[in-house]
């Protein structure tokens, strides 16, 4: 990990509150809602006052000198203080190209947690420089510039720039990496079906955004619930961008299962592998023990209790999400941040030789006879270049097939409620009584 000594210039300003060490940035189109931090650079100019050591490839960018020193703004606070030409960093040769990664959600729990990691180097390596683009409301534009002043003061390296912003339009423009998370989250006596369709409404409306000003291979991860029919809206509304970079968060769920896998076997979780999650990241996903492995051999010869696998497991991890909320009494937040982590981390590295990952992809073209034009969760193999191949020799039982089925018909009938927001027609909601649930709902 590179490390950095700063010693930050002092400043005479007296204005020292949050606002006024939020930079605006000059080549974004800016609103009173969209601000930007510019961060210190890795390595300076010798006459400036930062001094830093990063890892051995790095190189830093130029800072923007002024008759021999770091050009400085009169307002500025602290780090901040300097500017530097990024112009210059994008011609350094041995500087990975800045990568942008916007995270809407960003003022919530999960974010909390995850803005860290990425900006520590977790995500994407220790010599990967990246650019924060945090969207928030005007509910939550205080808390954000919060957000923003603990980024700040953690002085991580590798984070290059963060800005805040309520447009989407503003936001997500040339982003590489979208990581949606806000979402309403279901209240007392709310509908599932409202519950679609309000979430589903801001998808839409960031899926459109996506599609106009993101990279044009941008990959799209879809946190906030009900995050497969989220992410098949966000699709639906950005024809310029791959079906295929689109992705439903069910990595947590693929987690959870090797947890209480290794649980039950008495092993440590590093020797459970080949762990499908199939569906829906509801009540209906299917956690598959028949083709997970414990130490390279089926989890069937190493657990023998199949009844337990059945009911058991299958539930505790459908169920999982439900029972943290009766203990913490919030929904799972940091263990969701790791996963978001992990399910990045397993599109930008190497799948590992004979294994796979868990994540809800776009069906079409699937070998499971799954019905098409769904997000669905599958089991996927990644050469490490951000891109996926799912797995397709995965053997299906009739057990497995039984409750595929299952989630298959509550993400069709999903899909159905939000026909108004996916241009398919008019809505017809039929989520019944049965309808399953969130993870934590239960
Ligand atoms: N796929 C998975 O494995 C998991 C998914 N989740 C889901 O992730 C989402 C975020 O969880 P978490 O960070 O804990 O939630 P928080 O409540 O802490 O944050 C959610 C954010 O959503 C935004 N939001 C968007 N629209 C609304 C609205 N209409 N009303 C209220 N808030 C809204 C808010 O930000 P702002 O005001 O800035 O828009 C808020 O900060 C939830 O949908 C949750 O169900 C949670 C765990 C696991
Ligand atoms: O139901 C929720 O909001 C939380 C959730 O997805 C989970 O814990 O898996």
């Amino acid at each position: 990990m590179a490390m950095a000594e700063l010693s930050a210039p002092k400043t005479t300003s007296t204005f020292l509150n949050s606002s006024s060490r939020l930079r605006l940035s000059s080549k974004l189109h800016l609103s009173n809602h969209f601000r930007h931090l510019l961060l210190p650079p890795l390595h300076t100019a010798p006459n400036s006052k930062f001094s830093c050591s990063v890892s051995q490839n790095s190189q830093a960018p130029v800072a923007v000198q002024e008759n021999g020193l770091a050009k400085t703004k009169k307002e500025c606070y602290g780090v901040f203080c300097l500017t530097y030409d990024l112009k210059a960093e994008e011609q350094t040769k041995s500087w990975k190209k800045l990568i942008n990664i916007a995270v809407s959600g960003a003022a919530g729990m999960i974010s909390n947690h995850l803005l860290f990691k990425l900006a520590s180097g977790a995500v994407f390596g220790p010599d990967q420089p990246i650019a924060l683009k945090l969207l928030g409301s005007e509910r939550s534009i205080q808390a954000l510039e919060g957000v923003a002043m603990e980024l700040e003061d953690s002085l991580f390296p590798l984070l290059r720039e963060v800005d805040i912003g309520t447009d989407p339009y503003e936001v997500f423009q040339d982003v590489e990496w979208a990581i949606l998370i806000g979402a309403k989250p279901r209240g007392p006596g709310m509908e599932r079906a409202d519950l679609l369709d309000i979430n589903g409404q801001i998808f839409a409306e960031q899926g459109k955004a996506l599609n106009k000003v993101a990279s044009p291979d941008v990959k799209v991860l879809v946190v906030g619930n009900p995050c497969n029919t989220n992410a098949l809206i966000c699709l639906k509304n950005a024809p310029n961008i791959p079906a295929k970079n689109f992705h439903a968060l069910t990595r947590l769920d693929e987690n959870r299962a090797k947890c209480q896998l290794a649980l039950k076997a008495g092993v440590f979780y590093d020797k459970v592998s080949n762990m499908t999650i199939w569906g829906n990241h509801s009540t209906t996903q299917v956690p598959d023990f028949l083709n997970a492995k414990i130490n390279g051999l089926p989890v069937k010869e190493v657990i023998t209790d199949h009844k337990w696998l059945e009911e058991g497991f299958t539930e505790s991890v459908q169920k999982r999400g439900g029972l943290l909320i009766q203990k913490w009494g919030r929904s799972s937040a940091a263990s969701t941040a790791v996963s978001i982590v992990d399910a990045i981390k397993s599109l930008v590295t190497p799948t590992p030789e004979g294994d796979w990952f868990s994540t809800g992809v776009y069906t079409d073209g699937n070998p499971y006879g799954i019905e098409e034009g769904l997000v669905f969760s599958m089991p996927c193999r990644s050469k490490g270049d951000g891109d996926y191949e799912l797995v397709k020799d995965v053997e299906i039982d009739d057990y497995l097939r039984k409750r595929i089925a299952k989630s298959e018909a509550e993400l069709l009938a999903e899909k159905r409620c939000v026909a108004h927001l996916t241009g398919e027609g008019i809505a017809y909601c039929d989520l019944g009584p049965v309808d399953t649930m969130l993870p934590g709902e239960v």
